[in-house]
């Protein structure tokens, strides 16, 4: 099995790209499914969890190219409308085919994720809002069996749905769902992450009429068909946030090309907290820092607040910060995987229920170390960049899931990692 090994030590610095967002090409390839004609995607990451999505779509009969970060998707003659266990346990963004299933072809048998490293996730919202568009279904052997060949015109009918948490990917599936059925849907408390918008906005290219993307409440006026597009995924600001870290801590300045600080208000707003200096244009954002941090709390929420999925990279941060930080996770409920982790290198962390109380050291010292999740796989990334000595990540399959090129782009701003 394949490990990072990172000496620590090195500051920093220079220019980095980052990549289109995982978590806005998962739902936008799964889209290509609703399209009678070619969808073309550029900014298409080279990840893990990308293989395994268009994987899961060839195994359903979808046509694709792929040419670095470029993707055709032709999804006039699909033959399966099925995602086995097999694929869904290995990325449950899997589940994102659901909607589209249902809503073009009028049937859909989906396993149902299970849960995962960093809490239970169940897809109850996903199922009740199909449910609530009229569709059959039965959850049966672990699968979720979802059928429209009832209902008038064997298309879903629009609703008002109203989700009891805010859910991504929820959102998501409901929103392509509605875009192909009978009638208005209008979906409340929906998320208002950046990859929703970028995913609405791609499905009015192809035809759809969906307005309010990017607020707590979408409206979806069904079409009959929905045609392919071009569409370019917008960069990945969980990806930026980290490498915004990464130069914080290690006292460097780290320019990131395809970058939105209009995405990353509240991370940014942090980073200002600690000490770093921040500053952004259009399409880039610099991170400034002499690595004197003071430690910041933090709260995790659904956007515009916190990200969840930048809470393990500021633990790192909090923990060679100066002072006392609480950091206190809201949306999943066992997402502190890195702090047993980060103990073994010598931070001061204690847990009390969904806040990890952190104490502020000087110095990490390197160890072996592994991570159950992506993000808590990142965390040790960082505090391998700062620590004394040399720090072994293992089980890195986590970090490809969601970090184009890791070890280049860090190596290339001065880091020193190798992967053996
Ligand atoms: C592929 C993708 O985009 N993944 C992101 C997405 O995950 P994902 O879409 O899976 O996360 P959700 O937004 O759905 O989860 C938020 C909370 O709602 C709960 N919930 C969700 C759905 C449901 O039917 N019932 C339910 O109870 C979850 O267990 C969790 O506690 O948003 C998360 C929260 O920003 C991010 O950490 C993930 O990186
Ligand atoms: C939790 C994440 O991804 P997923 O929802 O695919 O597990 C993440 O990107 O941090």
């Amino acid at each position: 099995m394949e490990k990072l090994i990172i000496q620590g030590g090195s500051r920093l610095n220079g220019e980095v790209t980052i990549s289109g967002a995982k978590n806005a090409a998962l739902p936008i390839l799964c889209a290509s499914l609703l399209a009678e004609t070619p969808l073309h995607l550029s900014s298409i990451a080279a990840l893990k969890d990308i293989d395994t999505t268009i994987k899961l779509l060839d195994m359903m009969g979808v046509k694709i190219t792929r040419n670095t970060s470029e993707v055709t998707l032709d999804a006039s003659d699909v033959t399966s409308f099925e995602a086995t266990y097999e694929m869904v346990k290995t990325m449950r963004a899997s589940i994102l085919v659901l909607g589209p299933l249902l809503a073009r072809f009028g049937t859909a048998r989906v396993s149902l994720p299970g849960g995962c490293a960093i809490g239970s996730r169940p897809v109850d919202l996903h199922i009740k809002g199909l449910q609530a568009m009229g569709a059959a279904i039965h959850i049966t052997h672990g699968y979720i069996q979802a059928s429209t060949l009832h209902l008038p015109n064997r298309r879903l009918q629009g609703a008002r749905y109203y989700m009891d948490m805010v859910t991504v990917t929820g959102t998501e599936n409901l929103m392509m769902a509605a875009a192909l059925a009978e009638g208005t849907t209008v979906l409340e408390n929906a998320a208002k992450e950046p990859e929703v918008v970028d995913l609405a906005e791609m499905l009015i290219k192809m035809g759809a009429k969906i307005t309010g993307a990017g607020t707590d409440v979408i409206t979806i006026v069904g079409v009959e068909k929905l045609n392919g597009t071009t569409h370019n995924v917008v960069c990945d600001r969980i990806e930026a946030g980290t490498y915004m870290v990464a130069a914080a801590m290690t006292g460097g300045e780290v320019k990131l090309l395809n970058a939105r600080a209009d995405l990353l208000d509240a991370v940014i707003e942090k980073l200002r907290d600690a000490g770093a200096t921040v500053t952004s244009d259009a399409n880039s954002i610099t991170v400034k820092s002499d690595g004197k941090l003071k430690a910041v709390n933090i709260r995790t929420a659904p956007h515009p607040a916190f990200p969840t999925d930048m809470q393990a990279q500021f633990m790192a941060l909090n923990v060679i910060a100066e002072g006392v930080s609480k950091v206190t996770e809201t949306i999943f409920e066992n997402r502190f995987m890195h702090v047993q982790e980060m103990q073994r290198m010598g931070a001061d962390i204690s847990i009390d229920g969904n806040t990890a109380l952190v104490k502020g050291i000087e110095f990490l010292d390197g160890a072996t170390v592994m991570a159950t999740d992506l993000r808590a796989s990142a965390s040790l990334v960082l505090a391998g960049l700062v620590a004394r000595g040399e720090t072994v990540i293992e089980r890195i399959y986590h970090l490809d899931r969601g970090y184009e090129h890791l070890e280049a782009k860090l190596n290339a701003l001065g880091a020193n990692v190798k992967r053996v």
